[in-house]
């Protein structure tokens, strides 16, 4: 097999990356791109001897990045940035093609922010701090030592962006990294193997293993020698996960699937909650944040419909190169399969399609709006993870908070009214890591960001970031025996 492969005019490597070296492996897999099934590649795939050797690799470059000063691990991480923003036109293409999420976003939103992942958490490495304390005269001193290797395993949404929003604070922290990217959308993890090498990062402190979760996964999780494990991706796979990972009882950080709500009370602006609403396709509604859920208060029900039927309508599907395009197609075949699946079961259960409903060819998924859907039915509690949103309608606070809260998940819920006491009210009672009012996907990177319930275990993000990856210490210094020896 070709070690490099080209994609849409940038070369990709597409073996693993470890302790500095590429390396193949006897195996491979067909990488595709969702815009048209056609073959992108044939990808390394690796399995427990792979793993063993990226393990081994960050155990090995693990002291002496954790010996490295925080100053110039700071200074790499911004180098890095460098080379990401240096070559956003490039990464910004080769994920489009590879996961056919839309290439201005990738461009203007995701490769950007791809980059402020590294300065962020640089920046927060330097601050970082927690004030000395007394105790009866003792001294309390709080350090935040690397901890070791950590597996990175990540999804296919949102590939680099998910993948550095983890990389960048590991790395950060003094941490080396074995990084797993989804086989679905491996492309843009090898590039960032590339930028950093340029950028200086010394071999093995970030390494990247392709390959199936299911034939690495286990290795990799379980291995005695990895001192944390940060996961983003699906509660079955993260039951799996953590299975593996109890054997040596490493710490984890699960970021997990949402069915987070969109609330619209009567008294908003309608305008804006439509424009919100309409928003949740992004990304073919392959966002785990994404509010499938519209609430809608009686009395704004029918508007609301009229209002977000009219706009989603003129949304433009297709290709995701194309500047105009709003929506582009599902990751892949199977993703397709299941999002039908999950509409049609809803259809037949007494479901109403007011838009959608149904393919378009290839892997695209019309835009899809279901309404007569049960509170207890599949479509209202279980991830559908494409373009597809329910709407119910609800009388009054109380049934607003009873509907958002009651599914197993608990990732994010927006609040759209125009009553800010109201907000605060109900934002006080929802069960959610993130609430949005009159706005959606406003991040943050030093807020803590994580699911509740079965969204997730733990939080990351600025300070709660380092808390997971890094070893806090304590050290406890008496005010008395200095002066025997030394006089
Ligand atoms: N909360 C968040 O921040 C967030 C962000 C994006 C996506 N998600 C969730 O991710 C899911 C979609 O992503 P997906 O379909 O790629 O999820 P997935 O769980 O199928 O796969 C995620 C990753 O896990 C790996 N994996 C699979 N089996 C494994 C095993 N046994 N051991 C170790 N690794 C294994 C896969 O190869 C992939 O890299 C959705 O549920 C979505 O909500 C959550
Ligand atoms: O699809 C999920 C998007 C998650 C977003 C983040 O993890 C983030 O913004 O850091």
């Amino acid at each position: 097999m070709p070690d490099n492969i080209t994609v849409a005019g940038v070369a990709v490597d597409t073996r693993h990356w470890i302790g500095g070296l590429r390396v193949a492996s006897a195996d491979t897999f067909t990488d595709h791109s969702p815009i048209d099934g056609s073959v992108l590649g044939e990808i390394a795939r690796g399995g427990p001897t792979e793993a063993e050797a990226a393990v081994a690799a960050a155990r090995d470059a693990f002291p002496a990045w954790a010996a490295t000063s925080r100053t110039e691990r700071a200074r790499i991480l911004h180098a890095i940035a460098d080379g990401v923003e240096k070559r956003i036109e490039e990464l910004a293409i080769v994920e489009t093609t590879d996961n056919g999420a839309l290439l201005r976003s990738h461009r203007r939103g995701v490769m950007p922010r791809v980059a402020h992942n590294f300065r962020f958490f640089a920046d927060w490495l330097l601050k970082l701090d927690h004030e000395d304390f007394e105790t009866r005269g003792h001294t309390n001193h709080v350090s935040w030592d690397p901890a070791g290797p950590c597996v990175l395993i990540t999804p296919w949404n949102a590939p680099l962006m998910l993948a550095t929003w983890k990389v960048a604070p590991a790395l950060a922290a003094g941490d080396t990294v074995v990084l797993k990217p989804a086989e679905w959308s491996p492309l843009t993890a090898s590039l960032l193997a590339d930028i950093a090498a340029e950028a200086g990062l010394p071999a093995g402190v970030l390494n990247v293993v392709q390959g199936y979760g299911f034939e690495i996964g286990d290795a990799l999780t379980s291995h005695p020698d990895v001192r944390r494990i940060s996961f983003t991706g699906s509660v079955p796979t993260a039951r799996r996960i953590a299975q593996s990972a109890a054997a040596n009882l490493t710490p984890l950080s699960l970021e997990l699937g949402g069915k987070s709500p969109l609330l619209v009370f009567a008294d908003a602006d309608l305008d804006l909650a439509v424009d919100l609403a309409v928003e949740q396709y992004d990304n073919a509604g392959q966002v785990c944040l994404a509010g499938t859920r519209l609430l809608v208060e009686e009395p704004v029900a029918e508007e609301f419909t009229r209002r977000f039927v009219a706009k989603a309508s003129a949304l433009t599907q297709g290709d995701p190169r194309d500047e105009a395009t709003d929506i582009g197609p599902t990751i892949h075949s199977r993703q397709l399969e299941k999002i039908d699946g999950f509409v049609q079961r809803a259809v037949a259960a007494g479901a109403r399609a007011v838009i959608g409903g149904h393919r378009k060819g290839g892997q695209y998924y019309a835009p899809t709006l279901l309404t007569d859907v049960a509170q207890d039915s599949e479509i209202v509690q279980e991830e559908v993870f494409g373009p597809v949103l329910t709407l119910q309608t609800f009388a009054g606070e109380d049934e607003a908070v009873r509907l958002a809260n009651d599914t197993r998940f608990g990732l994010a819920a927006t609040v759209v009214t125009g009553d800010r006491e109201r907000a605060e009210r109900v934002g006080g009672q929802l069960v959610a890591g993130t609430v949005w009012v009159n706005c959606f996907f406003v991040r943050d990177l030093q807020a803590p960001f994580g699911g509740s319930r079965q969204s997730g275990v733990g939080r990351e993000g600025g300070t709660w970031s380092f808390d997971f990856y890094c070893d806090l210490k304590n050290t406890v210094t008496a005010p008395k025996g200095w002066d025997q020896n030394h006089g």
